[in-house]
């Protein structure tokens, strides 16, 4: 029955550059522990007024280096994956498991409806057999308009589909086809041609029907023309006040409306706004999961599971084929619980200027979290295994499941009975007294739900893999403004911390069931929060004692500079070597070093005390949906590589006065140099100049916004005139108390 009996389905290759990284590596270590014994050795004399600055210094180099150790392990094993499709299909084509596709939106407006209709077009045309194939919307927005575009997809679907398998074409979100000349336009083909004139005709009036009903609400005929709409009529006060909306809107068993132009079957389709109370907490994007999970039970029941956020569309058709390749092979692939595929994005600019390419979380953290045991998962892009999700623990004695014939998954249908069983099974009471949302499902209560579930499958026994071939799988929409990408990463750096304080806390919970290693890895991503402190600390007490001339670091005749040194350059030159390898520019390395200290010394910083706040039971933290789209005259800037403030928020408050409190440091030190005060000795405060300097040239994009622009996109007067107050105080304060 099978070919080629013993070749496995995968194959994993390590990193070809690991031992001179790893020698590195050792050498930057040995380096840190000299810093450490420099600061032990010299500690200042009883009284001396820099006495508890060292300390504090030396606190904060000792958690810094540890931190940095957990970093070390986590790329200390990175592994790649390839895989064989061709194999699979020799063996398994008439026997593919189910696949069940959730598209989560949660907003109409921050997550316009056509986009949400392109990343499910893009995944409705997966080469794969749509009668195994199954696609879910969840809308937490309960918006008439996703509805409507929704509809509108179905129907145009039925062209869609054909025309992407017949031409073997990519992407096959349309917008991102027909925006993509190059694709759009590769073949002369004569029939080609004629066809895609077609399709894009029909695109576009789809496109126009969709905006002008986001515009104008849905046209009458479109709700005489289907019932659904009389759910919103009957039972719908406001989007957080609603009863359960289940609608199919396509599926097999509906003979009529659910071929394509061809008479081929298309995947499913269902629409779903589960019930909303205000008096109910939602759980965000958990809530939505788990509910889809118990509805797609009843409809298709699906053995692997795909999450996709709503902008996330599909650029690789053949990505499900690529996963089955890892949890159906023979040898290995029965205990893999889920295979993440990382997000990219394609609205990134040149230099990535807000570091949202997330280059070194897709391109080595995922990788070197797979060579340990598994990668965490990030929530969208991840195929589960249903069992694992539902959770099953992994079970050695039991046959994998994907491969197992005699599971009968695919349920029959009555669809109006199952659009009624719906409204209970996705209610607000559903879950009470029941274990949805500890040990089933998603897990409720942090804020990257992905993650801490990702953790409890992995403590189950199961494991998972990362997959990231050359062909990207998935694009989507990254933050385009400063204060979006840290609310951002301010929420994931917090429910990461949310996952250190809880029982879910790594070294607990994990133990003996997940390998020491990867336990060390996963804190690199747990701790993010706390890593602010010590950065803080170091960007703001160093300039301040400079501006008093008194030295914290080894002077420059003295050997203890070497380690010092030797970390720094190091640590510089690797970071711009790896920049590059990932395919970044030089431009965007510095950009990434830039928004790495915005991040730690804003976004984290705030993470870190609502963390804690919340772990005492003071703050609640709530998810705020990021935007997906924006305004024409932020484009502008965007694309011209110009920082966005202009919103008078507390982090740019921290920023801009962390700015100018070094920029006044090192006014004053240069003013002190060349009036070549007797009290200035720079052969002792040399390393302490360079840091402050480099944090002033580093910060220029803030004294732009404060002193030279005029666009909207500025910092506001107001909150440039408290920073300089802030870091005018402190400077004077500092030096005429301390
Ligand atoms: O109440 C909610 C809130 C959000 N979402 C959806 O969740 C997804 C992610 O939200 P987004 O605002 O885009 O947040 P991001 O920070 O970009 O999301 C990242 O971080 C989240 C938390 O870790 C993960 O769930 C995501 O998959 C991951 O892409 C989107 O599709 C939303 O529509 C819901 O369905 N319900
Ligand atoms: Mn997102």
């Amino acid at each position: 029955m099978r070919s080629g009996e013993q070749q496995s389905l995968f194959e994993t290759r390590k990193d070809r550059t690991r031992h001179i990284r790893r020698l590195y590596t050792v050498s930057v270590f040995v380096a840190t522990c000299f810093v450490w014994a420099f600061r032990l050795t010299h500690i200042p004399a009883n009284g001396e007024a820099r006495q508890w600055a060292w300390f504090s210094l030396f606190l904060a180099e000792l958690w810094s280096g540890i931190y940095w150790l957990f970093y070390q392990v986590l790329r200390w094993n990175m592994v790649f994956r390839t895989t064989f499709p061709n194999i699979l299909s020799e063996r398994y084509e008439s026997r593919l498991p189910g696949v069940d596709i959730f598209v989560f939106t949660a907003d109409a407006v921050v997550e316009p409806p056509l986009m949400v209709i392109n990343t499910v077009l893009s995944v409705m045309a997966y080469d794969y057999p749509a009668q195994k194939l199954s696609v879910y919307v969840s809308d937490d927005g309960c918006s008439e308009i996703t509805f409507y575009a929704l509809l509108e997809a179905s129907s145009f679907a039925k062209h869609w589909v054909p025309f992407c398998k017949r031409f073997k074409l990519e992407p096959r979100s349309p917008a991102a086809f027909f925006n993509n000349t190059h694709a759009s336009t590769k073949s002369h083909d004569h029939i080609y041609v004629k066809h895609l004139a077609t399709i894009r005709k029909l695109y576009e009036e789809m496109k126009r029907r969709v905006e002008d009903a986001t515009k104008l609400g849905v046209p009458s005929e479109a709700r005489s023309k289907h019932n659904g709409f009389s759910q919103w009529e009957n039972s719908y006060t406001s989007r957080r006040d609603h009863d359960t909306i289940l609608q199919i809107v396509l599926h097999k068993n509906d003979l009529h409306g659910s071929k394509d132009e061809d008479g081929c079957i298309l995947p499913t389709l269902v629409y779903m706004a589960r019930e909303k109370r205000p008096q109910y907490h939602s759980h965000y994007k958990a809530g939505a999961i788990n509910s889809l999970l118990r509805i797609s039970s009843k409809i298709s029941r699906g053995k692997i599971i795909l999450f996709l956020d709503c902008d996330m569309y599909s650029t690789n058709s053949q990505s499900v084929r690529d996963v089955l390749c890892f949890v159906m092979d023979e040898h290995k692939g029965q205990r893999i619980g889920y295979v993440q595929l990382p997000q990219y994005f394609d609205n990134i600019g040149q230099n990535d200027l807000y570091g949202n390419a997330l280059s070194e979380t897709m391109q080595i953290h995922l990788h070197g979290e797979d060579g340990l045991g598994g990668p965490l998962c990030i929530g969208t892009c991840c195929f589960f295994r249903r069992d694992a999700l539902c959770g099953k623990k992994f079970n050695n004695q039991e046959e994998n499941g994907c491969n197992d014939e005699s599971e009968k998954e695919v349920v029959e249908v009555n669809m109006q009975r199952i659009e009624e069983e719906g409204k209970a099974l996705a209610s607000c009471t559903y879950e009470k007294n029941t274990l949805w949302g500890k040990k089933i499902g998603q897990v409720y209560g942090c804020l990257v739900e992905d993650v801490i579930t990702g953790f409890r499958i992995h403590s189950q026994g199961w494991k998972s893999v990362c997959y990231n071939p050359p062909r990207k799988c998935f694009l989507g929409v990254a933050p385009t403004n400063l204060l979006h990408t840290l609310v951002q990463q301010k929420r994931w750096a917090q429910g990461d911390l949310q996952i250190l304080l809880s029982e879910f806390r790594p070294t607990w919970y994990g133990d003996g069931k997940i390998n020491l290693f990867l336990l060390l890895a996963y804190e690199y991503t747990m701790c993010f929060a706390t890593i602010s402190l010590p950065i803080l600390y170091y960007s703001i007490i160093p300039s301040l004692y400079l501006l008093k001339g008194i030295p914290l670091f080894p002077k420059m005749s003295s050997s203890w500079l070497i380690p010092f040194v030797y970390v720094i350059v190091g640590e510089t030159i690797y970071s711009l070597v790896q920049s590059l390898s990932m395919g970044g520019s030089i431009q965007g390395w510095w950009n990434a070093i830039r928004i790495w200290l915005y991040l730690k010394t804003s976004a984290f910083f705030f993470a870190f005390v609502d963390g804690i706040l919340g772990f005492f039971g003071y703050s609640n933290s709530s998810f705020v949906v990021t935007a997906k789209t924006i305004e024409d005259d932020a484009a502008q800037r965007y694309e011209k590589e110009i920082m966005e403030f202009g919103s008078s928020s507390p982090y740019f408050t921290v920023l801009a006065t962390l700015a100018l409190l070094n920029l006044f440091c090192l006014l004053s030190t240069l003013k002190d140099f060349v009036l070549a005060k007797s009290a200035f000795a720079g052969e002792k405060m040399a390393l302490q100049v360079l840091l402050c300097g480099v944090l002033v040239v580093i910060n220029s994009p803030i004294y732009q916004a404060i002193f030279l622009r005029k666009d909207k996109g500025r910092i506001p007067t107001s909150l440039s005139v408290k920073s300089t107050a802030l870091a005018f105080t402190a400077c004077v304060f500092f030096k005429l108390f301390n």
